[in-house]
């Protein structure tokens, strides 16, 4: 759905100056929700700012659904945008406007008739859950109720692509949850592609589906959402990984901060994803050998509805040479091991 090819983005051409993106590549693919964090400054706003025009990249292209957005003209450009729709952080919102007027501007600009406004300002109301709200003015409406008419008035011309520039970052944990589940309900119900960008973990793994890690105006890391919690590689990533309790203390580089009072044996991290989570490879492996093995640590949970887990246990109770066997026996059970210290 959305090609980026060597993307670079300098705001003033003076000779010198660091360029807010460079060298970015990105595939996202259709019906996708995809996210991209970064600290402050990392370039993010920038590069979702670029996909829609709303900046003009410096160099480099952007397809969407197969137009190259770079070639359009003004008015090209006017109708590409209807089909993407944009969210913000602070919500902007015409204040001396109703909220069914706020929902009708950009069907007005399409030119759609009165009676069709009306009819599609009742099924976004619904889809947003904003029934009993149409006459109220924003002033009259708590922030998650303000970002709901945001995300109404973004489906309005039934966009294919959503864009999502800190949604729900003025806006408290709780509230915070009910719109992320309202992007996971639009995208299911409607097919939509997402593309947010966000400084909370808790936000990707909520709801992405794969994820890409932006400093210094690059992207230092992308995969999986799942692959990049259980296994962050850039020091940034690992940064991020770590504002998410459940993984802060197993996933940094300080390793686990279990104490187990012994330090006999040997320390190890098993990564389990999918089904594996649920078998009993750890027991079948150690049963018939004379490994011990004591949980030191352990979380279950789910993403997207796969399930992970991660344990750390130490394995003692014989030669090394036997646990060694055990770990080697685990690895081609699939599990993912790793050796925390031996
Ligand atoms: N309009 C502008 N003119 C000049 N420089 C800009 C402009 N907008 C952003 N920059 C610079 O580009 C770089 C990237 O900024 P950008 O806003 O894209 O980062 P960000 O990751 O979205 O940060 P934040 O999370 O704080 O919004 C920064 O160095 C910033 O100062």
């Amino acid at each position: 759905m959305i090609h980026i090819e060597n993307l670079q983005k300098v705001y003033e051409d003076i000779p010198g100056r660091v360029p807010a993106i460079q060298q970015i590549h990105l595939h996202i693919d259709r019906g996708e929700i995809f996210g991209i964090i970064g600290h402050s400054g990392a370039g993010k706003s920038t590069l979702l700012r670029c996909v829609n025009l709303l900046e003009r990249p410096s160099s480099g292209s952007i397809t969407i659904d197969g137009e190259d957005m770079t070639s359009l003209n003004a008015k090209q450009l006017q109708v590409k945008r209807r089909k993407i729709g944009m969210i913000f952080q602070h919500f902007n919102l015409l204040s001396s406007s109703t909220v069914a007027d706020n929902i009708a501007f950009p069907l007005r600009l399409a030119g759609m008739g009165q009676a069709e406004i009306a009819a599609r300002i009742k099924e976004l109301l619904e889809l947003v859950g904003l029934q009993d709200h149409a006459d109220k003015y924003p002033s009259q409406l708590s922030g998650g109720q303000k970002q709901r008419v945001g995300i109404a008035r973004a489906l309005a011309n039934h966009p294919d692509v959503l864009l999502c520039d800190e949604a729900t970052s003025a806006l408290d944990p709780q509230t915070t949850n009910a719109i992320l589940a309202l992007l996971l309900d639009i995208n299911w119900k409607l097919g939509i592609t997402i593309l947010l960008i966000t400084h909370e973990m808790q936000v990707i793994r909520a709801i992405c589906d794969r994820v890409a890690v932006m400093e210094k105006g690059l992207i230092v890391e992308t995969g999986k959402v799942l692959d990049v919690f259980l296994q962050p590689q850039h020091p940034v990533t690992k940064d991020f990984v770590g504002q998410v309790s459940d993984f802060a203390t197993s996933m940094t580089d300080d390793g686990p901060s279990v104490n187990s009072g012994n330090t006999q044996g040997t320390m190890i991290r098993i990564t389990y994803i999918g089904a594996k989570t649920y078998e009993p490879i750890l027991f079948e492996t150690v049963k018939s050998t004379n490994v011990t093995f004591a949980i030191m640590q352990g979380t279950i949970s789910s993403m997207k509805g796969v399930p992970y887990g991660q344990l750390v246990v130490q394995l003692s109770g014989a030669q090394q040479e036997e646990i060694d066997t055990v770990i080697a026996k685990l690895k081609q059970e699939g599990m993912d091991v790793e050796v925390i210290t031996p």
